[in-house]
């Protein structure tokens, strides 16, 4: 079978700064996968260079079987990118602007209309179709920009960050529906600072740090690699958090940690809630412990123990 995306070697730089390195991996029609990283990763960077948008300085790209060097109009018609930004026509309709957006593809009139009405179905904008862009709401908006990747019938689909900024029920449709579209045969790179989005969305997951793939399995693989490590959050009341978790950090059992938010540490700790006592008596003298979380493993601990930071800091 070939695979919907197969990368390999891709490497890009920024003057000193190596942006990605040596990033490869492959994803078999109909399946998800799901890219996360911390900020500044390369994740952007890495899907720009996927589908186009950035030459990489070395490395390779094949979309359905089409390599993006030897032929990259052959390559870019079989991706649907939908870029942060929305770009729509406010003053035309949706079902205007998906027709526009189908011309500009090349889409023939009559197979166009056809599919426009399947488009607006699978983004749940059918009863919204004949208003104008200007009176949708941003989730909406959203909504329409995916529909118009789609028109095309995209071998893979890249969606960065797409629910970003959207309400529920947006949210809600576009993850209906990028379902619907993977179980069709569709690939799909998936980025969202949403690690749940990720964990429902993605059979499987690439870790990039630094600019590095440094990890990649199913969610069940990477949390394994944890091993049985549990998760403690900790809530503080203290002047200064930092030292607070430099107390937490030196204490035997406790792999990793960081701040998350204001008051806020997490850890991943060898032993789980028997390791209480000691966290609590390592912070005594600094602050006072106003909330204890401890939770089994998941994809959110991985991510932690394996970068060492929070998804959304
Ligand atoms: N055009 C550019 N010129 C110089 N440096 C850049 C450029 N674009 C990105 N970088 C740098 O390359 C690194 C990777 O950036 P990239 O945007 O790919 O990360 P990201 O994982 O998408 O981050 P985020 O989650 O914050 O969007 C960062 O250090 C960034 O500052």
């Amino acid at each position: 079978m070939t695979a919907a995306l197969a990368c390999a070697g891709l490497s890009k730089a920024y003057g000193d700064l190596a942006a990605v390195q040596d990033v490869g991996f492959e994803i078999e029609p109909g399946e998800s996968y799901g890219l996360l990283g911390p900020n500044g990763a390369g994740k952007s960077t890495t899907i720009s260079m996927l589908v186009g948008l950035l030459r990489p300085d070395s490395g390779k790209v094949l979309i359905d079987g089409k390599d993006f060097a030897a032929d990259p109009i052959a390559a870019k018609s079989k991706i649907g990118y939908v870029p942060q930004e929305v770009a729509l026509y406010p003053d035309l309709t949706a079902r205007e602007n998906l027709r526009y957006f189908g011309r500009l593809y090349g889409l023939p009139r009559k197979a166009l209309a056809a599919r426009i009405g399947e488009v607006l179905d699978l983004v749940s904008l059918t009863d919204r179709a004949d208003d104008k862009v200007s009176t949708y709401s941003g989730g909406m908006k959203r909504r329409i920009n995916i529909g118009a990747a789609l028109l095309h019938r995209p071998a893979v689909l890249f969606l960065d960050e797409p629910t970003v900024g959207v309400d529920p029920q947006s949210r809600m449709a576009i993850l209906n529906g990028v379902e619907e579209l993977v179980a069709g045969g569709m690939g799909l790179v998936y980025t969202s600072h949403y690690i749940e989005e990720v964990e429902r969305l993605c059979k499987r997951v690439g870790i990039i740090d630094h600019g590095k793939l440094i990890a990649e399995g199913t969610p069940k693989e990477l949390v394994s690699l944890i091993g049985g490590d549990d998760r403690v959050e900790l809530t503080l009341d203290t002047d200064d958090i930092e030292v607070a978790l430099k107390l937490l950090l030196a204490v035997e059992g406790v792999t990793e940690g960081v701040q998350a938010g204001a008051g806020e540490v997490r850890l991943i700790v060898d032993g789980g809630r028997s390791l209480l006592p000691a966290l609590l008596a390592a912070v005594r003298d600094v602050a006072a412990v106003t909330a204890v979380r401890i939770a089994e493993p998941d994809l959110e601990a991985a991510f932690l123990f394996l970068t060492g930071s929070t998804l959304r800091d």
